[in-house]
């Protein structure tokens, strides 16, 4: 199963070139059964480092490793029939050379059977994405803010504001010059994210860069409602599911206590 190559609607390269038609729609999935819910509704699931900090506590996604990256890989693409699979390559896995970015990338794809990988940088990451495409393995690029780079960039700041919109653009038009099939822009200016959508001829799939993007991407529990430990600008809620668990909680604490629950229909009586 999983070092199996199934063939999706969605590939890179029809992503690629649905440029300039209906937006592409993404989210992120870390596990089999909210994957089956992002492959209905989706273009592209994104099993996202963000994993480290939405499922296992991590205070960033420096600390998520190769093996998270691999296993959640897996349990996504079990749950995934049509949509295009994208995973993030995890902070050391593909900096130090070309080589070693192949070896990881390559894992990644061949364990999991996702589509495509995706990692962050532009200018300095050129070379590296160039690499990887040349040897078979399609790249989504990640400008603007780069959560892996929170310790340089001093927090999850906006990027490319005023006279830094140039160098974001730089790194936007390195990564399509390298051969990436499309690039995520986190965190820009609305008019930055316009101008970038509007210089590229591959897809931009904007988080918090305003909506003239060809795509969109959210992390899945920020839009549900469900991760609560902060709530970016850019994160619009579409349901309240950790309110609504914390009160199923409340009452199934109640019924306990009140021996409400379980009920006789919860029950088995003698057989007769
Ligand atoms: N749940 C979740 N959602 C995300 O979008 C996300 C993750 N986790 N983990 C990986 C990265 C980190 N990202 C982040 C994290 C914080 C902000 C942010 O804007 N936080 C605060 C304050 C930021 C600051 O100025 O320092 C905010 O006010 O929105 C943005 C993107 C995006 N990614
Ligand atoms: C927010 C998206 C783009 C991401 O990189 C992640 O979920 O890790
Ligand atoms: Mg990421």
């Amino acid at each position: 199963m999983s070092a199996s190559t199934p063939v999706h609607s969605l590939t890179p390269l029809s992503v690629k070139t649905r440029k300039g038609a209906s937006p592409l729609v993404c989210l992120t999935a870390y596990t089999t059964p909210v994957a089956r819910l992002a492959d209905e509704a989706c273009d592209i699931v994104l099993v996202g480092d963000s994993v480290g900090m939405v499922l296992h506590g991590l205070p960033s996604t420096l600390g998520v490793t190769m093996e998270m990256m691999i296993l959640h890989g897996q349990a996504v693409m079990r749950g995934i029939s049509k949509a295009l699979c994208v995973v993030d390559m995890p902070f050391g896995s593909y900096e130090e050379s070309r080589a070693q970015a192949f070896r990881n990338a390559s894992r990644l794809l061949a364990e999991t059977g996702a589509g495509a990988v995706k990692l962050e940088g532009g200018v300095h990451m050129k070379d590296t994405i160039a690499f990887l495409v040349a040897r078979g393995v399609p790249v989504m690029g990640h400008v603007g803010l780069t959560p892996q780079a929170v310790n340089t960039l001093g927090g999850y700041k906006v990027q490319g504001r005023d006279s830094d919109a140039a160098r974001v653009m730089a790194e936007a038009r390195a990564v399509e010059e390298a051969g990436a099939f499309a690039v995520v822009l986190e965190k820009l200016p609305q008019q930055l994210g316009r101008d970038i959508t509007a210089a590229l001829d591959i897809p931009t799939i904007g988080i918090g860069a305003g909506p003239d993007c060809d795509g969109q991407i959210l992390v899945i529990d920020d839009m549900l409602g469900l991760f609560a430990d902060f709530k970016p600008k850019f994160v619009k809620r579409y349901a309240t599911l950790a309110d609504d668990a914390a009160k199923a909680l409340a009452a199934y604490a109640d019924e306990v206590r009140e021996r409400v629950f379980p009920g006789p229909e919860h029950s088995f009586g003698e057989r007769t």
